[in-house]
């Protein structure tokens, strides 16, 4: 499975609409990929808490629609990263996936929120949290769907596990300063639970963060497919998903847990 993760730097300076544009020329430069996968909050900064209130849009707003005419385009599957979602008078950190049909084939609300060094601005008091973990009936297998921050609570993955996932689609805004937090959790993740994870971080700078790239995919044995620098920058990963059945079978660990 081809897979191209695109690891963004947000340019907030720029207006909406032409950050917008620019993503969506980038997935339709990946032709011939079956999977592509942006980053958290792309179209807002993970961390331009400001601007997200007046950027929120509904599922069926501008952004979706201009990835979803991107994914049509391209004709892959389009993990879109995550976009500020207004619901009523909710807004919430709202991961989607596209079809090669342009249809939105799976959504994600963040659960666990981020918010420890902006108390008054983070994550929490502006968003609501999602319900629960979601594991989406990809053509590839069950993939759970994931974003940044949820990767310090393993017990989210766990319970994708126990739902089926075989895969993992995980998207973040990842600053540079715990970037080795990043790297290693991912491939915990990916050994403990038995998970090819596909994970795409933003890089750049959004005011006084620094996003620290690095996105990378590491299969269910814990071996390493492809990792990006630090900068703006496109991964192209030939990935396989029915490996993950193998590993668990050969060693299957997960049979073995005594706490559930
Ligand atoms: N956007 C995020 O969830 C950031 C998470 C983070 O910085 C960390 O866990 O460290």
């Amino acid at each position: 499975m081809r897979t191209a993760l695109l690891q963004l730097a947000t340019d907030l300076d720029q207006p909406l609409a032409a950050r917008v544009e620019r993503a969506a020329a980038l997935v339709r430069e990946q032709r011939g990929a079956d999977l592509v996968v942006l980053p958290e909050l792309w179209p807002v900064g993970a961390f331009g808490y400001d601007g997200w209130a007046d950027a929120a849009e509904p599922l069926d707003g501008p952004t979706v629609r201009a990835m979803a005419d991107a994914a049509r385009d391209t004709g892959a599957h389009v993990h879109m990263g995550s976009f500020v979602e207004r619901d009523g008078d909710r807004l919430h950190n709202t991961s989607v996936v596209l079809g090669p049909d342009g249809e939105v084939a799976a959504t994600y609300r963040k659960v666990h929120l981020f918010g420890l060094h902006s108390p008054e601005r983070g994550e929490p008091s502006l968003l609501s949290p999602g319900e629960g973990p979601v594991v989406w009936d990809a053509p590839w297998g069950p993939t759970g769907l994931a974003t940044c921050y949820d990767l310090r609570f393993p017990e989210l993955f766990r319970a994708l596990v126990d739902r089926g996932a075989r895969t993992l689609l995980l998207v973040a805004g990842w600053p540079e300063p715990r970037i080795a937090h990043w790297s290693l959790l991912v491939r915990a993740r990916a050994v403990e639970d038995q998970l090819l994870v596909v994970a795409c971080n933003a890089a750049g700078r959004q005011g006084s963060t620094a996003l620290g790239g690095r996105s990378l995919v590491v299969d269910a044995w814990g071996a390493l497919h492809g990792e990006a620098s630090p900068s703006e920058q496109v991964l192209e990963v030939d990935v396989d998903p029915a490996a993950t059945d193998g590993v668990r079978e050969r060693f299957p660990v997960l049979d073995d847990r005594v706490l559930r």
